[in-house]
């Protein structure tokens, strides 16, 4: 061996100790604060199952719920990164409500720097979250979901085209994924809430906004582990300036957005969806929450709420929006009609009660017949609870502080994680966990229950902006299919579901197969 190839061999081995070291050293940080914790590898913390494909990341989450189901918080790492996982129901109602004022952080991946995308409200969190928080929440009051309504009835109009077609070609019954169907459904949607944008994904199955969904959700390598690292890695990305998505998919909704920006203030072009609101916001306005109206300028506060927004800032929210808002539906939507399909008496009664109401309203579809399903409310909840479509919360602390309850000190910055599928799945609070039973959900049923094990739209101020938008649409799918059709499963799909060991969001391995049969009228 030369003398250089040794000097570099010697430099490698050093590296190769160094960081070893770093990460013996890392790994010991809740050992130090005398801090319950599972014994964690190197170099992928309590993650290596994760990091290697084997369970996702809720599902490993929950196998360190379960292993230490009596600990009310444990430390774990991902990789050598400190992230305390939350257990007892009292300390995580602490965090999300009483003192969320010192946990509003998510820590996840934020640098609009080099990343303008990671500038929405998702992960933005301090008072700039507050600031955002405030303007955009009178764009999902009652009164704009009720003003959307329109556009989201035009979007179900070609969901019940395409299934009246379907069923009288072949005959009365046909096979259809409806995991695809729910997404193609909920991408028209969104987009024409969001942007005002005719996707046509019902129609065409290949539209540009059903490709660059299934871009940011795809099970491969790529989007898993940008999405792991958003969330659980945020100084890794900064580091390497990795983006939260795929470049193509920034650049799409970027140009889309400017150049709809710039129509719409060439030609003042008002039209009911997002957008027009958040135009508004960026040109100074603030909005009135109910209705279209006017720009409410009486609710100035004064201070920071007349500032302007950016045309970045808009894109940001607007992805956001598409993002938050597409996935999560569609999932709920097919996950519900999967467990319909497997127990025929339940869905027997979200049809009895769909039934009644459409007689009721005289056939029409709108608000009022959407938000007068109580049964069919209840059979969504319990779908939410077996497939939380986001299946953990993170909060940061944003300031050197206790954990509430306890006398554990944590280093401002430290990450918390509420893993939110173990807690749906505990039997300590739900009864033979596994069986589907909408009547979890009565009045008495949740009264009688910690409201923290139950999360599917977290909780606190930082709860899900978009849940009666969300709901309204799983609603409208759901109505728009039963009232035409039953479902059962098709040939060869599984009575259990085998859920990707590769996504945050659930994601059947085997989609979500189901025979269509029209009903007798
Ligand atoms: C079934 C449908 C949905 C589910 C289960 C869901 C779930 C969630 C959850 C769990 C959070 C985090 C809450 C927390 O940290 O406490 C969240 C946040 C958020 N969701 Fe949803 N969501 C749904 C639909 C939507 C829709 C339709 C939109 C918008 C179009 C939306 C937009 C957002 C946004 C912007 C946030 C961030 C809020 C903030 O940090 O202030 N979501 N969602």
């Amino acid at each position: 061996m030369t003398p250089e190839l040794t000097y570099a061999a010697g430099a490698v081995l050093g590296l190769c100790a160094a960081v070893y070291a770093y990460f013996r050293y890392a790994l010991t940080y809740w050992q130090r604060r005398k801090v319950p914790f599972e014994p964690p590898t190197v170099p992928f913390g309590n993650y290596a199952a994760t990091v290697l494909g084997k369970r996702s990341m809720p599902q490993q989450a929950a196998s360190l719920y379960f292993q230490n189901s009596e600990e009310p918080f444990i430390g774990t790492f991902f990789l050598g990164i400190p992230l305390l996982q939350l257990h007892d129901p009292d300390i995580i109602r602490q965090v999300l409500t009483k003192d969320f004022q010192d946990f509003n952080g998510r820590g996840i991946h934020f640098d609009p720097t080099y990343d303008p995308f990671s500038a929405n409200l998702f992960a933005m969190s301090g008072p700039a979250w507050k600031n955002m928080r405030v303007k955009l929440s009178p764009t999902f009051s009652t009164g704009k979901i009720k003003y959307m309504f329109q556009t989201i009835t035009d979007c179900s109009v070609f969901l019940a085209e395409h299934i009246t077609e379907s069923v009288k070609k072949n005959g009365g019954q046909y096979e259809e994924d409806m995991r695809e169907l729910a997404a193609r459904f909920s991408t028209d949607i969104i987009s024409s809430v969001a942007f005002g944008v005719e996707s046509n994904s019902m129609k065409n199955p290949n539209s540009e906004f059903r490709r660059m969904g299934q871009k940011t959700f795809e099970p491969c390598l790529d989007v898993s582990a940008r999405q792991l690292l958003t969330f659980l890695g945020a100084g890794i990305m900064q580091f390497f300036r990795i983006r939260g998505f795929p470049a193509d998919v920034d650049k799409f909704f970027t140009n889309m957005v400017s150049e709809l920006v710039a129509y719409r203030e060439a030609n003042n072009v008002e039209r009911a969806d997002m957008l027009n609101l958040l135009i508004k916001l960026k040109n100074g306005g603030s909005v009135s929450p109910n209705g279209h109206g006017p720009e409410d300028k009486s609710k100035a506060n004064g201070d920071d709420d007349r500032i302007k927004l950016t045309e970045k800032q808009i894109v940001g929210q607007v992805f956001v929006f598409f993002l938050a808002g597409f996935e999560t539906t569609s999932t709920t939507t097919s996950f519900t009609l999967y467990e319909l399909a497997k127990y025929p008496d339940i869905q027997e009664k979200v049809i009895a009660e769909i039934d009644a109401v459409l007689k009721k309203h005289g056939g029409k579809v709108d608000y009022d017949t959407i938000m007068d399903l109580p049964y069919t409310e209840m059979a969504i909840q319990e779908t939410m609870r077996l497939y939380p479509p986001v299946p953990f919360l993170t909060r940061e602390a944003m300031v050197k502080r206790q954990l509430p309850t306890t006398d554990v000190l944590l280093d401002k910055g430290t990450r918390l994680m509420i893993p939110v599928q173990a807690l749906h799945t505990d039997p300590q609070y739900w009864p033979e966990p596994k069986k589907y039973d909408p009547l979890r959900f009565t009045e008495e049923a949740k009264k009688a229950r910690h409201p923290m094990v139950y999360l599917p739209f977290g909780d606190g101020p930082r709860i899900c902006i978009g849940m009666r938008l969300g709901l309204v649409q799983v609603k409208m799918a759901l109505v728009t299919i039963l009232s035409r059709c039953t479902v059962s499963l098709a040939p060869g799909m599984p009575f259990e579901a085998r859920i990707s060991p590769r996504c945050i969001v659930p994601a059947p391995i085997d989609g979500c197969r189901l025979i269509l049969t029209a009903r007798a009228k």
